[in-house]
């Protein structure tokens, strides 16, 4: 075997030697003849030198040939590692072009720090069995390296070390172009201490304590700036000011004053809050198998006062991720999509018929058609409902109607006391609140029931169609193919009590109706007031119909600036102006030591209007999403600049059912109206548990 290799490689060995040395090759041709002897076939040597050369050269390119080959399938199979973990997360099915991409790749991938980060070491999960995970446990990060200064290990190494093991051996060109390559792009190397690690290419804010002293060592979490230790103090503070209304404008001070990240006491509850995209992304990877939020204490109180049981949006652990799974394959799936889309167009159609009637009816009539001003708030927050209940329940509410029921104006009345008294009882013991009757609770309690007893009807009828429809030996309670909302779906599962139905069911309700009429109205005051950027989508979206012959889904994929508009509202306008998590492990953010179990903010509404992650915050720009500035832009840490529906396994369950409707609606009223505004300043905002308008905007649609 021995002698085998080493006959077949002395040739070539030679004349690459020869290559080097510059021993002529007649020379070397002669001396082995002679060894030979004369007998037997005469081998000529080459013709020229420069046949050697070439050889040498078509040898340097296969080679070449070869760590490009190499590098591609490290590529793919980086992305496929990626697409595989998210996969598995969301309990996606798996895909076979991925699984092959990873086979290739021999399970050998090498992946940029973000993503490696995204995955990277999180608290080992029993039920996560992913293998590939553990290959990325432990990593150790050379910061100077990754920044683009060598340092003075001169091999660059992957993950497992194998992806630069290929280099050794190429020529010098070749070694470094795939040296630097791999040093930009993929290795992750080792070593790398945790100071001095918050920021990733970040300005911080101007002024900031980080931004002074970010050179030095790690500092303890007490070195946190903060707007004052005494909880209770500020809590009074807060309320003599009325600055709950105003949380969102105080967070954004705070942060202009305290820098990118502070602490804050409010009664009971202690946060620290940030903003930076890349400390945000530190905060998702510490979030562990079971994210944990802020638990909205007044609305748990409400449950287990009256011995309900609670939905995903309260449940925390193994319980939660068990409804939770169930839900995204009712709400969040791409076939689920695909069930309740043609649902919410014809709702938004309807809305715009409506609309449209009323504008003839009551419009001015202008040269081109007719004019009418409004506040389309109390119409948007009907569309919202009707959608929901479609949605849902699978059955519309006729919310449309001349005279809609009392019953329905009083769930949304309900929605809105419920959300308002919100905020001050989170402050407070709401179960001491609730023994001493305080007009606080009693209101917010209230509320609740309404809301209870509004989804509790629904829910009854359905149990009925059930149980009629399965009497006649038919499935999910309705008619053959007929969808019956994401109650029947679950219903027709049997995977969830009915009283976890129920609990879930009301939280959909309750969490989607306010949460998409509000950014409408923002969406329509922007669109009114930026009449270029209003002509810029129109253009698209009618195309988009065009193209999609009236289907609703095709045309939502033709015009990306739909998306574009909803995800601008949203960074200018957040629902939820903060998402909170609790790190399973220690972490480190600006330099700051974040022991596990503490209460994180990433603040929203500041993110979105901050210089150091968004050009020109405050240009209303929808096609921003759509450029680099989406990415790795400003402010690092890749996609965590679009949070509104918050992220990870926990972000919220109905953001495709939110994301479709108002799109939708958008687009339908895109094609039949033109909308202005009769001023051009900034809305006035307050928060009461969502972020709203102060008062809400009067919108003039004039038909096309
Ligand atoms: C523009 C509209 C909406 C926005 C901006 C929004 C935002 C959010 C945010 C920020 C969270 C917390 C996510 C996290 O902690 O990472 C959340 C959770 C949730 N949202 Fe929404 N939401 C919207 C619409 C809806 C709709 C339409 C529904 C119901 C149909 C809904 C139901 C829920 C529920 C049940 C949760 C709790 C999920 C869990 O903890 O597993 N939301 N939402």
């Amino acid at each position: 075997m021995d002698t085998m290799v080493k006959q077949s490689l002395a040739v070539p060995i030679k004349k690459l030697s020869s290559c080097v040395t510059g021993v002529k090759e007649r020379e070397v041709w002669a001396r082995r003849r002679a060894k030979r002897g004369t007998g037997g076939v005469k081998s000529s040597p080459p013709r020229t030198g420069q046949t050697s050369v070439t050889r040498s050269y078509q040898a340097d390119l296969e080679k070449e040939r070869k760590l490009r080959e190499t590098l591609n399938a490290q590529k793919h199979a980086e992305r496929a590692a990626m697409r595989d973990h998210f996969r598995k997360k969301y309990q996606l099915s798996k895909s076979s072009k991925d699984t092959s991409h990873l086979s290739a790749a021999q399970g050998k991938v090498a992946l940029p720090r973000q993503l490696a980060k995204l995955i990277g070491p999180e608290t080992p999960a029993k039920d996560d069995g992913y293998s590939l995970l553990s290959a990325f446990q432990g990593l150790n990060f050379n910061m100077g390296m990754l920044g683009g200064k060598q340092t003075k290990s001169s091999t660059p190494m992957s993950v497992n070390g194998e992806a630069c093991k290929g280099i050794q051996g190429m020529s010098l060109s070749v070694r470094q172009a795939a040296c630097v390559r791999i040093q930009r792009g993929m290795c992750v190397c080792p070593a790398g201490t945790v100071a001095g690690l918050g920021v990733e290419g970040v300005t911080p804010a101007r002024g900031g304590p980080a931004g002074r002293g970010g050179g030095r060592g790690l500092r303890r979490f007490e070195e946190i700036p903060h707007t004052g230790s005494s909880g209770w103090l500020n809590l009074v503070k807060f309320w003599r000011e009325d600055r709950f209304k105003l949380l969102h404008k105080h967070m954004e001070r705070t942060f202009n004053t305290l820098g990118p990240i502070y602490r804050e006491r409010l009664g009971t509850q202690s946060t620290v809050n940030i903003l930076l995209p890349s400390d945000i992304s530190e905060l998702f990877r510490s979030e562990g198998l079971h994210p944990r939020r802020m638990t909205l204490q007044p609305w748990a109180t409400h449950r287990e006062t009256r011995q309900h049981s609670k939905g995903v949006f309260l449940k925390n652990g193994a319980e939660w991720r068990a409804d939770r799974l169930l839900l995204n394959r009712e709400a969040m799936m791409a076939p689920a999509v695909r069930r309740f889309l043609p649902l919410l167009d014809e709702v938004a159609r309807d809305f715009c018929r409506q609309l449209a009637t009323r504008v003839e009816k009551e419009g001015g009539k202008e040269e081109r058609g007719y004019s009418l001003t409004i506040d389309p708030s109390p119409d948007l927050f009907r569309f919202a409902l009707e959608a929901s209940c479609h949605v849902l329940y699978g059955e519309r509410i006729g919310l449309f109607s001349t005279s809609p029921s009392q019953e329905s104006q009083k769930f949304i009345f309900a929605v809105e006391r419920m959300l308002a008294t919100t905020p001050p009882l989170l402050y407070l013991p709401p179960r001491l609140l609730w023994r001493l009757g305080a007009p606080l609770w009693t209101q917010h309690a209230t509320a609740w029931d309404i809301i209870f007893s509004h989804a509790e009807k629904r829910i009854q009828r359905g149990v009925q169609r059930l149980r009629s429809t399965q009497a006649a030996g038919g499935g999910s309670g309705g008619a053959e193919g007929e969808f019956t909302g994401i109650l029947g779906q679950l219903m027709d599962k049997g995977q969830l009590s009915l009283e976890l139905i129920r609990a879930n069911i009301t939280e959909l309700m309750a969490g989607g109706v306010d949460t998409t009429a509000v950014p409408l109205q923002f969406a329509l005051y922007e669109l009114g007031r930026n009449p270029a950027v209003q002509e810029q989508v129109r253009g698209q979206v009618k195309a988009a119909w065009a193209r999609g012959g009236g289907d609703a889904h095709k045309a939502l994929q033709g015009a990306p600036l739909l998306k574009g508009l909803v995800k601008e509202t949203l960074r200018l306008y957040p629902v939820g102006i903060t998402v909170q998590r609790y790190p399973v492990r220690d972490i480190i953010i600006q330099n700051y030591h974040i022991p596990a179990g503490t209460c994180v903010q990433a603040c929203l509404y500041p993110l979105g209007r901050s210089r150091d992650v968004f050009q020109d915050p405050e240009r209303f720009d929808p096609g921003r999403w759509g450029t680099q500035e989406s990415g790795e832009g400003a402010g690092g840490g890749g996609g965590f600049r679009s949070l509104a529906f918050g992220f990870g396994a926990r972000q919220c369950v109905g953001r495709r059912i939110a994301e479709n409707e108002m799109q939708l609606l958008l687009m339908h009223i895109l094609l039949s109206f033109r909308l202005s505004v009769s001023s051009s300043e900034e809305l006035s905002t307050k928060y009461t548990l969502i972020l709203q308008p102060e008062t809400p905007p009067r919108i003039t649609f004039s038909t096309l």
